[in-house]
């Protein structure tokens, strides 16, 4: 089994859905936020998943935050850390101690529209094409290897709102299929491009906008 470690700031929607994907091989070792107030906490005790708060608030700098976060989630042995609607940026001190094994779903179709509200300024660029990018993280915000895209098509009247719930909708498929793809063994990285290496089980994934 390979331990996960889930990081959250919100109501978890992500997390919600890979846990629920019941991903074989995949066990989830704990899920923690930033946010005491994060909804997603308690939906994840109640189902039995042990659950932390480190608020980023009770430190005073980004570094001893994060340095706080390593120690606390490194006592769950993870295999892989998981940033689910995690809304903190991790310092390089962070990133690069779990090198190739943090993960995070970014609600755009990278390298467009990194950092925040990402719906409406697609909606303001007039883009015809949004969606969800599942990604390595490296130090640089929203720039790391690509593991998974899905496009959504932007529609005349969308708002942001209605924009952001038609691609969590993907979000909520995309994400459980690459922590399963990495539980598996099957990304690699090299250059700094990411190759799934299918199996004889692997349904085709088509990555294609849906029309
Ligand atoms: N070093 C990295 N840290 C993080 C990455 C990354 O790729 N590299 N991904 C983000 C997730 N994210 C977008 O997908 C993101 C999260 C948060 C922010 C941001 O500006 N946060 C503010 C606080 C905002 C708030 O509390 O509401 C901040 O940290 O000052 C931008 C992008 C996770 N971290
Ligand atoms: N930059 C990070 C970011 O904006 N993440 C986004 O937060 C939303 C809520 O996630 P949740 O419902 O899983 O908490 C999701 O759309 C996710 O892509």
């Amino acid at each position: 089994m390979k331990n996960v470690v889930i990081l959250i700031s919100g109501r978890g929607s992500n997390m919600q859905s890979i846990v629920n994907a019941q991903i074989a091989g995949a066990h989830i070792a704990a899920v923690i936020s930033n946010r005491p107030d994060a909804a997603g906490l308690a939906w994840a005790a109640e189902r039995g998943i042990q659950t932390a708060v480190l608020d980023h608030k009770q430190f005073a700098d980004r570094e001893s935050f994060d340095g706080a976060l390593v120690e606390l989630i490194d006592a769950y042995a993870p295999d892989l850390v998981v940033l689910a609607g995690f809304m903190r940026i991790l310092t390089a001190g962070f990133v690069n101690h779990y090198a190739n094994r943090l993960i995070n779903v970014h609600p755009s179709l990278l390298p467009a529209f990194t950092g925040l509200n990402t719906h409406q300024r697609a909606i303001d660029e007039g883009v015809k094409l949004a969606g969800c990018t599942v990604h390595f993280v490296t130090a640089e915000l929203d720039h790391g290897p690509i593991i998974a895209q899905a496009a959504v098509p932007v529609l005349d009247q969308d708002t942001a709102d209605t924009l952001a719930a038609r691609i969590l909708v993907h979000e909520h498929q995309l994400y459980p299929q690459a922590v399963a793809w990495f539980v598996a063994g099957q990304l690699r990285i090299a250059a700094g491009k990411v190759s799934l290496l299918q199996t004889a089980s692997d349904q085709p994934f088509i990555q294609s906008p849906t029309c």
